[in-house]
């Protein structure tokens, strides 16, 4: 039998809300870590991306906030801006029922703001080491009441250079607490803060014979760097993703690509750490509504993103290493729902497939890159399943006349073929200027080679937030078969079992 949220024994308000949030049953990790987290246990949580790791330190934080008492009782710690609005958002919701006030923390905001928002006594913040740091310094901040302590993302945290920040502040929080800790990975810092900060941590793995979840199919496909553009395009065109994540190797890769796809007629925008803060939360806001249909990002823009809605990932340059090639590919087959991934390589560059492969124990597909012929195809097709809905659908007694006329004069055949054209996107050949990345060498080879996007790992890169998506009726016959399956409202994981 399943475990469900009720057998975890959770106070009323925290059913409410989690039922509103359309959760039917607790993911893995959640089922095991919750029961310790409401026994005051240290936890080290490990688990599959979008597999709900937020919940399973949210909801026993928010069960053990006594809300008469008006002090910060919880800190979660959370690599950037984007992933703190993030968690705080998710927190808010658990805690919706309950009333718990949470307050997410975050360089880049008036800092004068926070502490008058500080000073409405919150149960919960939800910060970016740099800017905790700041409160602790200026003593705007009072953390003795604190009972639990969360790290998300500590593997990132740490590559983003905040190992010293978490320190300090785990220094500034009492030492009777309750500490969780969330990490794709262990290196060893990760490991010695737990030794040092931890009380006998138990360690919750989720184990999964993958590292990926096996609701996403994944592909790769051999490609020259000089093709890999129209190859883009043309499985943009076949695939028509609902919302897709291009992921370039870097920050000018993101913009070149952002804006070849714009002259090609996608909607698309890019988001990289060089970018305002602004400007990145309103190009998320576009891409969640559905407004954008391309977000092409950076691996450190992306991590942590949870939007609904994400169908497709295109690496359209190979990742760095298996790590980012699982986090990246995790931003779709979120909660259980269906995605695909494309991972371009070039023919150097096959050996780095081979390593994720292994590292994953997940073989990819290969898939050929479609051909011209393919891609206007399957935009035929469209066209065709366009005509189908309309002539289903609509009153067509005021265009007859004209189309008696017009068959009068021509064939049949004619007529509708000379219809399907006009209807039919072309294929657009507007010149567009993508400089050429050199070919990753796989790291086995060729070590000590340092790593091209690490200029992107720094402060202050970020994240955001799950929102709705306007529908989308379009529909093609290619690549995309398990589209749209598990979009259902009621939230369910499928991916464990
Ligand atoms: N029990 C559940 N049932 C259905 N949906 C859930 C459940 N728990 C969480 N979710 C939803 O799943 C999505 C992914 O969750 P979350 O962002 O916490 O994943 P994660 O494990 O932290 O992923 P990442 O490793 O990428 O950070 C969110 O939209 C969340 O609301
Ligand atoms: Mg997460």
């Amino acid at each position: 039998m399943t475990l469900t949220f009720q057998d975890l024994g959770l106070s009323s308000s925290l059913m409410q809300s989690i039922s509103k949030m359309g959760f039917e049953e607790p993911s893995p990790i959640q089922a095991q870590t919750i029961p310790l987290g409401l026994q005051n246990k240290d936890v080290i949580g490990q688990a599959q991306t979008g597999t709900g790791k937020t919940a399973a330190f949210g909801i026993p934080l928010i069960e053990k906030i006594d809300v008469k008492q008006e002090q910060i009782q919880a800190v979660v710690v959370a690599p950037t801006r984007e992933l703190a609005i993030q968690v705080s958002e998710e927190l808010y919701k658990i805690g919706y029922h309950k009333r718990s006030r949470v307050l997410p923390i975050y360089g880049g905001q008036d800092i004068n703001r926070q502490i008058r928002s500080l000073k409405k006594n919150p149960h919960i913040i939800v910060g970016t080491p740099g800017r905790l740091i700041d409160h602790i310094n200026r003593k705007t901040i009072r953390l003795n009441a604190v009972h639990t302590v969360v790290l998300d993302e500590a593997d990132e945290m740490l590559n983003m250079g905040f190992i010293e920040d978490i320190e300090s502040i785990l220094s500034n929080v009492p030492s009777e607490r309750q500490t969780l800790l969330f990490s794709a990975t262990m290196p060893d810092p990760i490991r010695r803060i737990a030794e040092r900060f931890m009380k006998d941590p138990e360690l919750v793995k989720v184990k999964a014979k993958e590292m990926t979840v096996p609701n996403i199919t994944q592909y790769y496909l051999e490609t020259h760097e000089r093709k890999k553009f129209d190859v883009l395009t043309r499985l943009l065109d076949i695939q028509s993703p609902e919302l897709a994540i291009v992921f370039g190797r870097t920050k000018r890769r993101v913009d070149e690509l952002s804006e070849a796809l714009t002259l090609r007629g996608y909607t698309a925008e890019g988001i990289h750490g060089d970018l305002t803060q602004a400007k990145r939360m309103s190009t998320l806001r576009k891409f969640k509504e559905g407004a954008i249909e391309v977000l092409v990002a950076t691996d450190v823009a992306a991590r942590g993103l949870d939007i609904s809605g994400v169908t497709h990932v295109y690496n359209f340059d190979v990742p760095q290493d298996p790590e980012s090639y699982v986090h990246r590919i995790g931003r779709t087959g979120r909660a259980g729902k269906t995605g695909m991934a494309m991972t371009f390589v070039t023919p150097r560059e096959l050996d780095i497939v081979k390593n994720i492969e292994r590292t994953t124990k997940r073989k990819m597909d290969r898939m050929k890159p479609p051909t011209v012929d393919e891609a206007i195809e399957s935009q035929q097709q469209m066209t065709v399943e366009k005509i189908r809905s309309i002539i289903d659908s609509e009153n067509l007694a005021f265009f007859k006349r004209t189309a008696e006329e017009l068959l009068e004069e021509f064939d049949a055949q004619d007529v509708v073929a000379a219809a399907i054209k006009f209807m039919t996107k072309e294929p657009n050949s507007v010149e567009v200027k993508l400089t050429e990345e050199a070919p990753l060498y796989s790291k086995s080879k060729n070590k000590g080679r340092s790593s091209s996007s690490s200029n992107n790992r720094r402060r202050g890169d970020y994240r955001g937030r799950d929102g709705q998506k306007k529908p989308n009726n379009r529909s093609s016959s290619y690549g995309d078969r398990d589209r749209g399956k598990g979009n259902n409202s009621k939230r369910r994981y499928s991916n464990s079992k």
